[in-house]
């Protein structure tokens, strides 16, 4: 039986979906200004194994994760940069697909962007206004307001009085109460702007979430997730947006709402703000992209994780001791599991620990003590070392880890020491595809950046007439 802790009740409850067998999750994704750091990999790698293991334990997930292209932090950046708002963001989502790629995460069902659901979101204000929950300032801004929300801070616990921060106090002419939030921000002179019927502007941010959650999963979720530093503001103000414009109660709008604890670096969150932060592509360079993946899941996901570089190191030892009791096995994954039912012992007890609130430490717990019965089993039983093998790696999957030939691997992590090369054949191979369709859909700047960045570790590519690429180490 699944547990799930829910911030919302505080506990761990037993997960029942809405519609039997099928799950709608959504997640609140990354604001495309600048490239993904670990805390942003560690939120998602978090999702992406809670959604593998939903599909190992039999139901059909449909899950959304959206994209903020249009905020200040954009605005800003573009300006710096000198370019448009919208070449900031979408050369910034090519770059969060390699990054997120190569930590084997897989992609959403869908992953809407902000600029492309206007409409929607300006009819979802337009709700709120006629239902007296939202208002327009005289200066064109749109403002939810808190005070027609009777239990706001259901989520986070935090009272009305409480959001009145410095920055609401500057605000205070033009709002009703200085604790409302903005729903629609007028575009200031040479801004991006969308016509509205409040005039020039762009959706604030909790609104995007409430009208893209409610046009791709409908009124009513099962499961809503983020970073803990999401609880407040932004999922309280959600709640509040959904929950108004719906005429719903907070558990009709979302069963479960599930958050991760923070990446730390010198206690703080890892965060671009702090600038504390280390690039996806910094560490890869450094690390192994299967031991980045092992190390975010090495606490439990709700508590926070401290960078260091001692605790990737022991990530790398926990996987290469996995990756050598796998060496040596000749086994066919897909025959060796079905043909044998020896290994329900382990494949009960990894469940059990999953179930638990998806306990991922306690799950690879379950792989050590797989990787020690096969150690034994390679000397004495080699049908039962095959099995182990198959069962292991299988189980191994659902946390996104160990999908590689244990000879590549252990090679590889060789290649790591001397310098090189850091990435995988595997991962060599999927950006050399990703390198193709570039080339086939003529988007030759990131081609180019595909084949820099493989030159920088020593990988040589020759296009073929056919439109294939053979490659070659340096
Ligand atoms: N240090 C971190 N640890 C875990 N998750 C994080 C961390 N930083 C951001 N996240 C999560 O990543 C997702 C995308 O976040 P978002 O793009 O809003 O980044 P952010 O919090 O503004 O970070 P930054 O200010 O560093 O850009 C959110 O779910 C957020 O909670
Ligand atoms: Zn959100």
């Amino acid at each position: 039986m699944l547990k799930i802790f829910n911030t919302l009740t505080k506990k761990k409850e037993i997960f029942k979906s809405i519609k039997c067998g099928e799950i709608k999750i959504y997640v609140c994704g990354i604001t495309v200004y600048d490239l993904c750091h670990l805390g942003h990999a560690r939120t998602f790698v978090i999702f992406d194994t809670i959604l593998r293991y939903l599909k190992h334990y039999g139901y059909q997930v449909k899950y959304v994760r959206n994209i903020t292209d249009i905020d200040d932090k954009i605005i800003q950046r573009a300006i710096k940069n000198n370019e448009t708002t919208d070449h900031l963001a979408s050369r910034m989502i090519q770059e969060m697909y390699l990054d997120l790629d190569i930590l084997n995460i897989l992609r959403p069902n869908y992953e809407p962007k902000v600029t492309d659901h206007i409409e929607l979101i300006i009819n979802f204000i337009r709700l709120l206004i006629e239902r007296n929950h939202a208002y327009v300032t005289s200066d064109g801004n749109v403002m939810f307001s808190i005070q027609t929300v009777y239990n706001y801070g259901v989520l986070s616990c935090h009272k009305k009085n409480q959001t009145f921060t410095q920055r609401n106090i500057r605000n205070k002419m033009i709002k009703k109460d200085p604790v409302d939030f903005v729903l629609w921000k007028t575009a200031k002179s040479g801004e991006p702007y969308w016509i509205s019927p409040w005039g020039k502007g762009r959706p604030g941010w909790h609104i995007e979430c409430s009208a893209i959650s409610h046009a791709f999963l409908g009124k009513h979720i099962d499961i809503h997730g983020g970073g803990s530093d999401l609880v407040f503001p932004h999922h309280e103000n959600e709640i509040a947006q959904s929950t108004c414009a719906h005429h719903i109660t907070v558990d009709s709008y979302v069963n479960t709402w599930i958050h991760t604890g923070m990446l730390t670096f010198n206690d703080e969150k890892m965060s671009k703000s702090l600038n504390n932060f280390f690039t996806i592509r910094e560490i890869i360079q450094k690390y192994d992209p299967e031991t980045i993946r092992y190390f975010l899941l090495s606490a439990h996901y709700r508590k926070p994780l401290r960078y260091s570089d001692n605790n990737i190191k022991n990530a790398r030892l926990s996987l290469k001791h996995l990756y050598s009791a796998l060496h040596g096995i000749n086994f066919n994954p897909i025959v060796q599991l079905y043909d044998n039912n020896s290994e329900k012992y382990f494949i009960s007890k990894f469940n059990n620990k999953m179930n638990n609130d998806f306990n991922f430490p306690e799950a690879y717990s379950i792989l050590f003590e797989m990787a020690h019965a096969l150690n034994i089993a390679k000397i004495k039983d080699h049908v039962r070392a095959k099995s182990l093998a198959a069962h292991l790696k299988y189980l191994a999957n659902i946390l996104g880890i160990l999908y590689q030939d244990p000879e590549i691997y252990l090679g590889y992590n060789t290649c790591i020491k001397n310098n090189k090369q850091s990435l995988t054949v595997e991962k060599i191979r999927e950006l050399i595809y990703m390198r193709e369709n570039a080339r086939k859909n003529k988007e030759w700047q990131l081609s180019d950046k595909i084949r820099k960045r493989l030159t920088e570790i020593g990988i040589i590519l020759e296009d073929k007439p056919t439109g294939k690429t053979i490659w070659r180490y340096n």
